[in-house]
């Protein structure tokens, strides 16, 4: 073992130059380039190399590997892919298209929109889409009961999809909010939220969308015990491959305000901390996955996504099932808002975060910048962050 300290380096150093000058330093001999006095240099901490120039005695630079795009390619550990997206689609009863102002570039699509916007997605290579309803006040109620209503607006819409495009992946949420005359994702009694009341509700909700030929069922509603209970309502009818993908570690979160804009879907008192998950809590979401895996879903969901990459990688490492995170409504909206003002780069922003969300371990993504991600890979052919 030969010790390199900067110290003996330094010995090493002059005594090679004394006895057997390299060319290269005669080159840059004191005679043509004298060296700049550099008092770093003179006396530590840095060296001269043979050639007389500045030299850190450091083996491993990192730099190597970034040192041209083809390198940082090759090495490149994250990657973001057309496939891994899930795209959000607001629906309504509308004949035509109404933007929704605090998501610019989303609108609430009427029927003959929605099979436009599955067909463009496709294209790119956005397969999978998750569906939310705007439902008309007049159909909403305490028990959500339009929420299976076979020939309500999500069944019809999963029919006409499947329909038209038989490969598409079709995935619904299970909650009440959109049918909640309270707003709340459950059944409320004297300003509470009934947890096992709602989840025979949740069941007939899901078995409604399975029969209608959703793909994936998604429960979102954060009450206990539900994954299991739609597993076996599910499972009792013969839907035993509708998957279940469980808002596993939802929060409570201030990022979902556009969302309810464009649903209409406020709460209509208080808050959802009874069921959401605090913010501040990392590991509770740990209880929650043990749960919704033994419980029986198929893909584990984190929500929001970029203020919550530390639960992403705890879930990752606590299961080897799928794990997917909800780049929410409000995380959308800034990115939105500060491209348009032209402070940050859109494209470059947004995959920028994209790909942090694979490098923290999550498989798939929702995110309502699916399809113009999937248009920037296309283009680029190569990340363009
Ligand atoms: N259960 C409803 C639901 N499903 C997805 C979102 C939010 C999605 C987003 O903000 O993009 C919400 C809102 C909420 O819990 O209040």
């Amino acid at each position: 073992f030969v010790s390199y300290s900067p110290h003996s380096l330094r010995r090493r150093n002059a005594d090679t130059k004394r006895r057997t000058p390299h060319r290269s330093a005669l080159h840059a001999s004191a005679d043509t380039h004298p060296p700049p006095h550099d008092p770093y240099c003179e006396s530590g901490p840095l060296l001269r190399n043979n050639k007389g120039e500045p030299w850190v005695a450091q083996r491993n630079r990192p730099r190597r590997n970034r040192k041209s795009a083809v390198i940082r390619r090759m090495v490149q550990e994250a990657i973001v892919r057309p496939s891994n997206f899930i795209y959000p689609l607001f629906i309504h009863e509308g004949e035509s298209d109404e933007a929704i102002a605090s998501m610019p570039g989303c609108s609430r699509l009427s029927a003959g929109s929605v099979l436009k916007e599955v067909e463009d997605a496709m294209q790119y290579g956005v397969k999978t889409f998750i569906l939310f309803p705007k439902i008309p006040d007049q159909l909403k109620s305490n028990y959500a009961d339009e929420c299976y209503n076979p020939e309500g607006l999500v069944p019809r819409t999963v029919r006409a999809i499947k329909d038209k495009f038989p490969e598409a992946m079709v995935c619904t949420d299970i909650a009440l909010d959109p049918y909640s005359d309270q707003g709340h994702d459950g059944v409320v009694e004297n300003g509470q939220i009934l947890n096992d009341h709602t989840i025979a509700q949740l069941c007939k909700q899901a078995a409604c969308q399975a029969r209608a030929g959703s793909d994936v069922v998604a429960p979102s509603d954060m009450m206990d015990g539900r994954v299991g209970a739609i597993r076996d309502a599910l499972d009792s009818e013969g839907h035993i491959t509708t998957s279940i993908m469980a808002y596993t570690a939802k929060y409570a979160s201030a990022f979902y305000g556009p969302f309810r804009d464009a649903l209409d879907s406020h709460p209509g008192f208080g808050d959802k901390k009874t069921y959401q998950q605090d913010p501040a809590n990392g590991r509770e979401a740990l209880i929650e996955t043990a749960l919704d895996v033994s419980e029986g879903a198929d893909i584990l969901m984190v929500k929001p996504g970029m203020p919550y990459l530390d639960v992403v990688l705890r879930l990752r490492a606590a299961t080897d099932l799928p794990v997917a995170v909800y780049h929410v409504s409000g995380e959308y909206a800034m990115l939105r808002a500060a491209s348009e003002r032209g402070w940050l780069d859109e494209k470059k922003s947004v995959m920028e975060a994209m790909t942090c969300f694979k490098r923290a371990g999550a498989d798939i993504i929702l995110t309502y910048f699916a399809k113009n991600c999937a248009k920037w890979i296309a283009q680029d052919g190569e990340p363009c962050y």
